[in-house]
């Protein structure tokens, strides 16, 4: 029998003298999946990192298959049969999908036989539940491609328990359904068992056979599926009392009219990493007090664009105006035209690690006035303002002066947001902003998208969540191979009807 059975036995993490983790037991049956639940900072990761050997566990044990087992390293949970994809992407960049496969398995040969190693993985790809081409590099992939790749990597060693850490949070619907479909078919033919964190209520019911919830380090429900309702989990994850507030969105929609245009963008030209043609002769503007939404499959020159956008990216021809201005994305423009961004994967692309949250929360404003005289950084201000934030978007961190990567990464995606929002932030360029966050989070953040929209900010949102940008949009464009092939407002927008855009239809006649 492969798919092996994981137990956790009164297992404690604690750092300093807070504990993540509190005496958790669980039980994931062999050829079972199991979901893990939680509100962001609630120990999910921590939990799953203890099993695999990446956090030592202050008290308590890990069993595999009846027997008690020490995992002092990633390195051991590997021998054990236990993968773990990680919500971060470790994807070597400059390596082929092929050769990030063949990686994975921690040992490289001397000698590789292409050959032989290409017919393996040709033979793995055709059975894997889905296909990447095995000569494409990382840097072309979208966030869903290598969400995949991820996957993929885990799925080539074998595992006899796959554990993952939100696999589907930047898939499209369809996508997650085929990959949730896939590994559930995997664990109910025994090949391996599953432990996977979600926030998806959706996909616990339609996809897990048993679910555990934390709340606070500390395990809140555990058991079959069956036996939730979605409200029940979502009272298990939030503490009794307080389940009639999850579902009510904190925002509203304001009526009003757009104002003028503040973002235009005009025969926009942008190579992609291979040089290839990412961005095509794309026109598209944004008015005040607009959300703007790009749907689309990952992959069609979205990421090129709002890094091209962001000034992070070279335009190879066109135009790009601010109230009229050009606009290059310099620091100096973005402070005066008041633009900002919120960038996905917050943590690689809009924070610095190791520094604390207080400085993250500074690094667009130390050295202006208020903050700087004379030459002088007023950090003690800084940190004020800091701890008014955190306190603001409730930030949950140890202190202003944590380093901002011990944080969970909702909390990460807040304090970012709290950065861009400041000082009435009139131009929004958003990726993905909820990726990985749980239902408290995504309201909230959508919340505070709503409310600069509302006070007359232009928003461009890309998401390759459509329910999003139903939600949240008030015109939806269709971006396909580098080009808009569909404008619409958001009220006259189906999931049908984008869906048969982003598979390439196109308006017909212009
Ligand atoms: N290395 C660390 N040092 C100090 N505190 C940590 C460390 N890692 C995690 N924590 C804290 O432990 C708590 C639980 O974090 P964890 O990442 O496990 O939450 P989570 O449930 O996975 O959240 P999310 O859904 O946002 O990913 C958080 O308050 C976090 O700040």
């Amino acid at each position: 029998m492969h798919a092996l059975q994981l137990e956790t036995y009164k297992l404690t993490k604690r750092f300093g003298s807070f504990t993540a983790l509190d005496d958790v037991s669980i039980t994931v049956r062999p050829g079972t999946v199991h979901a893990l639940l939680g509100e962001n900072g609630a120990g999910k990761s921590t939990l799953v990192k203890a099993i695999v050997g990446y956090h030592r566990p202050t008290e308590g044990s890990v069993l595999v298959d009846g027997r008690e087992r020490e995992i002092g390293s990633p390195v051991v949970a590997r021998e054990l049969g236990l993968g773990m994809v990680y919500q971060h992407f470790t994807v070597v960049p400059g390596m082929t999908v092929a050769e990030n496969l063949l990686l994975a398995r921690g040992t490289l040969p001397m000698v590789v036989n292409w050959k032989v190693a290409r017919a393996e993985l040709q033979a793995f790809m055709a059975t894997a539940p889905f296909q990447l081409p095995l000569d494409a590099q990382p840097g072309d992939l979208s966030a869903g491609e290598k969400q995949k790749l991820e996957i993929l990597k885990q799925l080539f060693l074998k595992p006899r328990l796959l554990i993952l850490d939100e696999p589907t949070s930047v898939l499209t619907p369809q996508e997650a359904d085929e990959v949730l479909g896939a590994l559930r078919d995997q664990a109910h033919a025994m090949d391996c068992s599953v432990l996977m964190i979600t926030h998806k209520f959706r996909e616990v019911m339609a996809y897990a056979d048993d679910v555990s919830v934390l709340r606070k380090g500390a395990l809140a429900a555990t058991g079959r599926v069956a036996d939730q309702t979605p409200v029940s989990l979502a009272a298990a994850m939030v503490g009794e009392g307080a389940s009639g507030v999850v579902t009510q969105p904190k925002w509203t929609r304001e009526i009003r009219e757009p104002g003028d245009v503040k973002l235009a963008i005009d025969t926009l030209e942008v190579m992609g990493d291979r040089g290839e043609p990412a961005v095509r002769a794309l026109s598209l503007s944004v008015r005040r007090g607009e959300i703007v939404g790009i749907a689309g499959v990952s992959g069609n020159g979205q990421r090129e664009l709002m890094q091209a956008l962001a000034g992070q990216r070279a335009r190879l021809s066109g135009r790009v105006t601010v109230d009229g201005q050009a606009f290059l994305a310099r620091r100096a423009e973005n402070r005066v035209r008041k633009v900002r961004a919120l960038p996905e994967e917050p943590l690689g692309n809009a924070c610095v690690g190791p520094l604390s949250v207080a400085h993250n929360m500074a690094l667009r404003s130390f050295d202006e006035l208020p903050w700087a005289r004379g030459g002088l950084v007023r950090w003690g201000a800084l940190r004020e303002r800091a701890r008014e934030w955190i306190a603001e978007y409730g930030v949950k961190t140890q202190g202003e002066r944590a380093p901002i990567r011990t944080l969970s990464g909702g909390n990460v995606q807040r304090a970012v947001l709290a950065r861009e929002l400041a000082g009435e932030a009139e131009l929004l360029l958003v990726s993905n902003p909820v990726f990985g966050l749980d239902f408290a989070a995504v309201a909230e953040i959508h919340g505070r998208l709503m409310a600069a929209r509302n006070r007359g900010a232009a928003v461009l949102l890309v998401s390759e969540d459509l329910d999003e940008l139903l939600t949240l949009a008030d015109r939806i464009v269709v971006m396909s191979e580098g080009r808009i092939v569909h404008d619409v407002p958001a009220a006259e927008a189906t999931r049908q009807s984008l869906g048969a855009f982003m598979g390439g239809k196109h308006d017909g006649g212009h």
